[in-house]
């Protein structure tokens, strides 16, 4: 089911100007594979040259094993899929899919059976005569689909297709193109820049920054054990503190604040005692507590949006921190009062200050 793709050691230069230098990384088959980063780190660079738009200045690009750097556009069997739906305006829904099989020289029944079976795939099949200024925005970036998946590609890539779509309308066509890749089972390259749709979408994501590669993993690893301080930051809300290693015997604690202490059971061993740490903390993974032993801080701004309350909340270190209770938890405290919040700390990561890597054990 699907091909894999290899991207071996692949350079791109535009100009004099190196954008991305030396990448790796394999796709599996069949697998929903996203590429996600910040606007500008190399994702659609990347994407075209899988597909051919892009030249390949350095390593090799392979599909199922096979170099296909110097192949044509229009022999590497990819489909593609792309933000502002490149549909044609002037041809229905059914003319336009057509569009995808014209290289192809299928008889009119084969290619009237392909149309019929891709419009059921992606449901569109009830609006096969309609113009496109006719459809939504949604049926419009499944017709871009079908025609993508008409001609049976080996690949399919997407970049950036849900960015023209509000916000209900994203959740619902991601869930619908999730539904699709998964029935056709077609190896998929998905480029974004927003890490909710990532995480939603993908069987695996390749976090980018600059060029380079800093994570690749499930969404749930890449969520509760970021490899950087980048990734802990562009994935969800991160908190990031200062705090110091304390070890006794096997034990390792993380001190806060010089006296606040939680017992850390994945930390790697080569931590030393007395060193000076960056922590990660969602907002969501810190506890409001009256236990004064626990940091202490004064509440900036509370914002109740009805399941959660965010809070705003000063430390005594002078850091500011973002806090996040569930509605059951507790009431709502008043802007001004003092507080005291602990850790989690089975969910907190801990990142060298030096070069803000982490300092967790792999796989947890
Ligand atoms: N045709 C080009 N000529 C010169 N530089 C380019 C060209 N295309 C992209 N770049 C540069 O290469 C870098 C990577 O761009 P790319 O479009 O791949 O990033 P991206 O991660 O897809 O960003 P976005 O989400 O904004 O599209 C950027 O610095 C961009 O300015």
């Amino acid at each position: 089911m699907g091909v894999a793709i290899d991207i071996d050691n692949v350079v791109k230069m535009y100009d004099e100007h190196t954008v991305i230098d030396g990448l790796s990384l394999t796709i599996q088959p069949g697998e929903l594979f996203t590429l996600l980063g910040p606007s500008g780190c190399g994702k659609t660079t990347l994407l075209r040259m899988i597909i051919g738009f892009n030249s390949v200045d350095g390593g090799a690009i392979k599909v199922d094993g096979q170099r296909i750097n110097d192949v044509p556009v229009s022999k590497r069997k990819m489909g593609m899929v792309f933000q502002n739906y490149a549909i044609f305006p002037h041809m229905t829904v059914a003319e336009n899919i057509a569009f995808g099989l014209k290289t192809l020289k299928d008889s009119k029944a084969q290619m009237q059976s392909k149309i019929d079976h891709i419009m059921k795939v992606v449901h569109i099949q009830d609006h096969h005569s309609k113009k496109p200024d006719k459809l939504s925005g949604g049926q419009q970036q499944r017709v871009a689909l079908a025609r993508a998946l008409v001609i049976n590609p080996n690949v399919l890539l997407m970049d950036e297709p849900l960015s023209n779509l509000d916000a209900k309308l994203r959740i619902e066509m991601r869930n619908a193109i999730k539904e699709i890749q998964q029935e056709v089972g077609i190896t998929t390259v998905y480029v974004t820049h927003d890490q909710e749709e990532a995480l939603a979408i993908s069987d695996r994501i390749a976090v980018m920054n600059k060029g380079v590669i800093q994570q690749i993993g499930k969404p749930e690893q890449i969520y509760l054990r970021p490899s950087n301080l980048f990734v802990a930051q562009f994935i969800g809300t991160s908190n990031v503190i200062k705090a110091k290693v304390e070890k006794q015997g096997t034990d390792t604690f993380i001190v806060f604040n010089g006296e606040y202490k939680e017992k850390l059971d994945n930390v790697v061993e080569t931590v030393e005692n007395g060193q000076e740490v960056l922590v990660s903390v969602r907002p969501q993974e810190f506890t409001i507590t009256q236990e004064a032993s626990a940091i202490a801080g004064v509440v900036e701004s509370t914002m109740f949006l009805g399941i959660n309350t965010h809070y705003l909340v000063t430390l005594t270190t002078g850091e500011r921190v973002e806090v996040v209770q569930h509605i059951e938890d507790k009431a709502i405290i008043p802007e001004g009062t003092n507080i005291y919040v602990k850790v989690k700390p089975h969910l907190i990561n801990l990142f060298d200050v030096a070069n803000e890597q982490t300092l967790m054990k792999a796989g947890e």
